[in-house]
């Protein structure tokens, strides 16, 4: 109900009705009826009759213990009778499609009076319509997937096929040609690493850790080496159906005896006697929608060295869930394949020369991992400035008047800002440079953007916890998001290669590039 519909009813009528048997209290200018909902309020009945909540203007107690959007929820809409007289309300939850007026809620680029050299006046617009597709199409299933554990809903496959959106996430390229991206709000030509960017930011504003792998993270990942190095019948065969949602694909790397460890792969390929099929023999682990995926995109180790094929679902391969810690909607599989007959044709690069396919497609993944990261940390640091200043405590003093709290909160907002800051520039580097030259110029700058990214995530998610407190650690309720981003910030940690690995690799490709003929 609109408030402007809603009963006038002034302040000495509210506080009439002070009793147990007739209980109103106010909040935000709307005036609730809690005579029968006290008996099943979570929080108990006597607080709604403390002399300050019963017939009073209870906004500050509520919003200092609940979220807002326990009053969006219909059940509680039925409670209100009307509205203090002369009084609109004020308060507001997230709006859909629109930006955040929290400070460092938005980067610098969607901030009101800061400027930016990277984004174009359609990367603006193009942002406005993506932020407004996943609020309205995305954001409840990622919630309720999250939840529930199942596989994101087709439906929404289905809605993200139609703008192209699945074939936008695989970035710039060839693969755009001929397609119309968000109802031609953007040209396959025109489309660039930026736009790609938005896109990943979008999503991860969502909220839901699990559901983000979920929903085709095994296609960002698995399909690249198809694109990049499948023959033109084999890409025919996968790529339509793959960027159209009807079939998926993952990437299937490690291994219970290798993680990191790409070169201690054990999954094996042996070339039939007629030298026309691969029998793939072998394990893989923590593969990100590997139980509902059609076509798998496999690193084994070959006669030569390291060849990454596409094995399809079929007679020999058999996939089954992992419990990890984020929710089973990423359909996170063990797979095991037994003596699989694959077509040469499916082999992805040249045989031997795996490491090479494998690692080029590594700088996209990280780079994706490092704008979701970035973004994600954005979200914990608004959730923690509105917390803290609406949550009193110590004395009826909000919790940002403490000095603690606040040099918690400078330190995950520098954190923040700095790494936009550098993956924007990456992000500009890379449109201005071929896949091949990304792979030699922006391998070492990606790996430590994606190591310090995870290592300020986590430095972030222990200070949100300790902002949150109990809450911090609880999954419902106003720490609710905090409680996710403690539990799952540990995948971004891992996935795409582990935060000391990437740093490793940071310094040996520096080392790499030192030049011969340089002292001290
Ligand atoms: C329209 C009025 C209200 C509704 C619909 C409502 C509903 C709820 C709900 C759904 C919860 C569970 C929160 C969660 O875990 O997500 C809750 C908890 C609680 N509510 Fe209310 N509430 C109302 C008013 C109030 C008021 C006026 C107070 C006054 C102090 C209050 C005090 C509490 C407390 C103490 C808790 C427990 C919070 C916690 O576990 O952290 N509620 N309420």
């Amino acid at each position: 109900m609109a408030a402007t519909e809603l009963k006038s009813i002034s302040l000495a009528e509210v506080e009439k009705h002070n009793k147990e048997d007739d209980l109103w209290v106010i909040i935000d200018a709307k005036i609730y009826d809690l005579s029968r909902f006290k008996n099943m309020h979570p929080g108990g009945k006597s607080v709604l009759l403390e002399p300050e909540v019963a017939g009073q203007d209870a906004t500050e107690q509520f919003f200092s213990l609940h979220r807002y959007e326990v009053l969006n929820k219909p059940q509680y809409q039925r409670l209100i009778v009307g509205k203090v007289e002369g009084e609109q309300s004020q308060i507001y939850d997230r709006i859909v499609g629109e930006a955040s007026t929290v400070p460092y809620g938005e980067p610098t680029w969607l901030s009101p009076g800061y400027h930016s050299p990277y984004y174009t006046e359609g990367h603006r617009k193009f942002q406005k319509v993506v932020r407004k597709f996943f609020d309205e199409e995305v954001s409840e299933d990622a919630q309720a997937r999250e939840e529930d554990g199942k596989r994101p809903s087709q439906s929404v496959i289905d809605k993200m096929a139609e703008v192209n959106m699945h074939a936008m996430r695989m970035g710039p390229g060839k693969h755009l040609q001929g397609k119309t991206l968000m109802n031609g709000l953007v040209t396959p030509e025109e489309f660039d690493y930026f736009h790609e960017l938005i896109i990943t930011q979008e999503f991860a504003r969502t909220g839901g850790r699990g559901y983000g792998d979920g929903l085709l993270g095994g296609k960002v990942i698995g399909l690249p080496p198809v694109l990049n190095f499948g023959n033109p019948e084999l890409q025919a065969k996968v790529v339509p159906d793959v960027l159209a949602g009807k079939k998926f694909i993952c990437l299937a790397i490690s291994e219970a005896q290798a993680g990191s460890d790409v070169f201690g792969l054990q999954t094996n390929a042996v070339k039939t006697e007629d030298g026309k099929h691969w029998i793939v023999n072998g394990t893989k682990k923590w593969i990100t929608n590997g139980t509902f995926a059609d076509f798998f995109t496999v690193g084994c180790k070959t006669e030569d060295g390291f060849t990454v094929m596409l094995i399809e679902r079929g007679e020999g391969v058999e996939t089954r869930q992992i419990k990890t810690s984020y929710s089973t909607t990423a359909g996170t599989a063990f797979i095991t394949f037994d003596n699989v007959k694959v077509p040469v044709s499916n082999t992805l690069g040249p045989e031997g020369g795996g490491i090479f396919v494998i690692l080029s497609n590594f700088n996209h993944e990280r780079w994706v991992m490092c704008c979701a990261s970035a973004r994600s940390q954005r979200s914990v640091v608004e959730e923690c400035l509105k917390w803290t200043s609406q949550r009193k405590a110590f004395g009826g003093k909000p919790l940002n008047q403490l000095a603690v709290i606040r040099s918690k909160m400078a330190a995950m907002i520098a954190r923040t800002e700095s790494l936009q800051a550098w993956l924007e520039n990456i992000t500009y580097q890379m449109t201005h440079m071929s896949y091949k030259i990304q792979a030699d110029k922006l391998a070492g700058q990606i790996a430590f953007l994606k190591s310090y990214s995870t290592q300020c995530g986590q430095e972030t998610a222990r200070d949100a916890v300790q902002i949150f407190g109990g809450r911090g650690v609880t999954k419902t309720g106003m720490g609710k998001h905090i409680e996710h981003y403690h539990r799952t910030i540990a995948f971004d940690a891992i996935l795409g290669g582990t935060e000391d690995v990437l740093a490793d690799l940071g310094v040996r490709q520096a080392m790499r590039h030192m030049p011969k003929n340089v002292r001290l």
